[in-house]
């Protein structure tokens, strides 16, 4: 299981939402207006795939609702058959007179209303501002798991747009969740992002939208250059520690991103592949001026030795992947003045153990770690986050819960290494490739794999990212 969700679009909080609705009204448009695009994308896209069942859509109290409404109208236009289930009457003006446009009767949503085969949920969007009423949940669920096709409004309702949190509630997961004139947060971030396996774009006349928080999109790195050679390809050190198996993972997955040499500091005995070059761990190791990235952390433990290797990387100008073991020795202050990159790539608990436990949304919180860091921060997850000290943040899609095994995060650190090593990329771009190569694999293995089989499988995925 994944989601797919538009590539490279804007992520906009609710105020940005507001303000950009605002700027369009300052323009000429009005609510009303922007509602008709809403509603009538959203007929749209129900009228393609409900190949003329019944539609019940439910409507809330807001300007969600009133996209319900011209929804509704502009179905029944078309000749689909539609009920409409309301919470209460409109409390804004916009959604009364889509009400009123509709002109037909509505029903009011209870326990008691009838199930159909197509479901819109018009209910709430990004105005929520507490816990919907359990009895409310109860119906969602039971109104959706009844339909064929469910369809949620902007937002499945019962989400906080912004921080990507349900309230403690349990949602139904949608069939397809149309945004309106951008991406929320909730789209993307757990537990709320798990309702929307899949999310349309839907234009309402907001004009261009931009903001410094985008989805991932494919990469776009290509083969190597005619005169390309191993150096110029780039070139990967792996620091290795007593677990060597993680710091093998990590070299593998660099060359199968395309990195041009890899070379593993590492005491263990020489294994498959061959292509590894291996060496043991001295002081001036890391001196190779060809040296494109440096990744430590994967099997580094968290001794004197392992804190000695990273003060050594830390110290040299390479550009740097720090994981794993590497992030529970790292002090902040360490970073502050590098000039070279540096890529964090901290799960949940590596980074409570970094920046503490924190406010806000994952969005917010990778933010706030890079700013602090002086370092581009992958938040991983299932929902991974990645941000750059100047603003810029990259949001990767719920990942294939195949990926939830050991190993993945070594993979994903070579990977990031050799784009940090081989490309004119900045390090959020570098780690977004990663992050792309990464997922992408995963979703091409779509089984249960082993994590040697996932950095095997970055080379195919390589393939796709042109
Ligand atoms: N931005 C744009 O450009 C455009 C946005 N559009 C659409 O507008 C949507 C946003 O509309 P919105 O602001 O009216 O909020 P919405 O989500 O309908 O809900 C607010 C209502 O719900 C109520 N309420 C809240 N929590 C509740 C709870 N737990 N349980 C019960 N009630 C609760 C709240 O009442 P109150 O909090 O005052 O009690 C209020 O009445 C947006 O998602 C998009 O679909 C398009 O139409 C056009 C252009
Ligand atoms: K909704």
């Amino acid at each position: 299981m994944f989601q797919t969700v538009p590539e490279g679009a804007p992520v906009l909080t609710a105020e940005a939402m507001r303000a950009a609705e605002e700027r369009a009204i300052a323009e000429g448009s009005s609510v009303a207006e922007l509602m008709e695009h809403a509603g009538t994308g959203v007929a749209d896209w129900v009228h393609r795939l409900a190949a003329g069942s019944e539609v019940l859509i439910l409507c809330g109290p807001g300007n969600n609702g009133g996209d319900g409404y011209v929804a509704a109208r502009a179905l029944a236009h078309r000749g689909v058959p539609v009920r409409v289930a309301a919470l209460g009457e409109p409390k804004t003006e916009a959604a009364a007179q889509a009400r009123a446009a509709w002109g037909e009767p509505v029903e009011s949503l209870s326990g008691e209303t009838e199930a159909a085969p197509v479901l819109v949920d018009a209910l709430f969007g990004t105005g929520l501002t507490r816990a919907i009423d359990a009895t409310l949940a109860e119906t969602m669920r039971r109104l959706v798991a009844a339909a064929r096709l469910s369809f949620a409004v902007d937002l499945p309702s019962g989400v906080d747009a912004d921080a990507g949190n349900t309230f403690g509630c349990d949602l139904p997961g949608y069939d397809l969740t149309l945004a309106l004139g951008a991406l929320k947060p909730a789209h993307l971030l757990l537990p709320a992002g798990a309702s929307s396996r899949t999310v349309r774009l839907v234009e309402i006349g907001l004009g261009e939208i931009d903001g410094p928080v985008r989805t991932l999109e494919r990469p776009g790195i290509a083969a190597p250059r005619r005169d390309a050679h191993k150096y110029s390809r780039g070139m990967v050190v792996v620091i290795s520690g007593p677990m060597h198996g993680a710091s093998e993972l990590a070299a593998r997955a660099a060359y199968r991103a395309g990195a041009g040499y890899v070379l593993l500091l590492t005491g263990g005995l020489p294994n498959p592949p061959h292509a590894i070059v291996r060496q043991r761990w001295s002081e001036g190791a890391l001196d190779d001026e060809r040296i494109g990235a440096v990744v430590t952390g994967p099997g580094l433990g968290r001794d004197d030795r392992a804190r000695e290797k990273l003060d050594a990387a830390l110290a040299s100008d390479r550009a740097l992947v720090i994981d794993g073991d590497a992030l529970h020795l790292l002090d902040l202050d360490m970073l502050k003045d590098r000039a070279a990159p540096v890529v964090l790539t901290p799960h949940a608990g590596e980074f409570d153990a970094l920046f503490g436990a924190g406010q806000g949304s994952k969005i917010d919180r990778a933010l706030d770690g890079a700013r602090r860091a002086n370092a581009v921060v992958v938040f991983k997850g299932a929902d991974t986050v990645m941000a750059a000290p100047d603003g810029r943040v990259t949001v990767a899609p719920m990942g294939n819960s195949w990926l939830s095994v050991a190993g993945t995060g070594d993979v994903l650190a070579g990977a990031i290494a050799a784009m940090l090593a081989q490309s004119s990329v900045d390090a959020l771009g570098a780690a977004s490739a990663g992050v792309w190569l990464h997922g992408t694999a995963a979703r091409m293995l779509d089984r249960c794999f082993l994590a040697d089989e996932l950095a095997d499988a970055l080379a195919l995925a390589y393939e796709r990212a042109r």
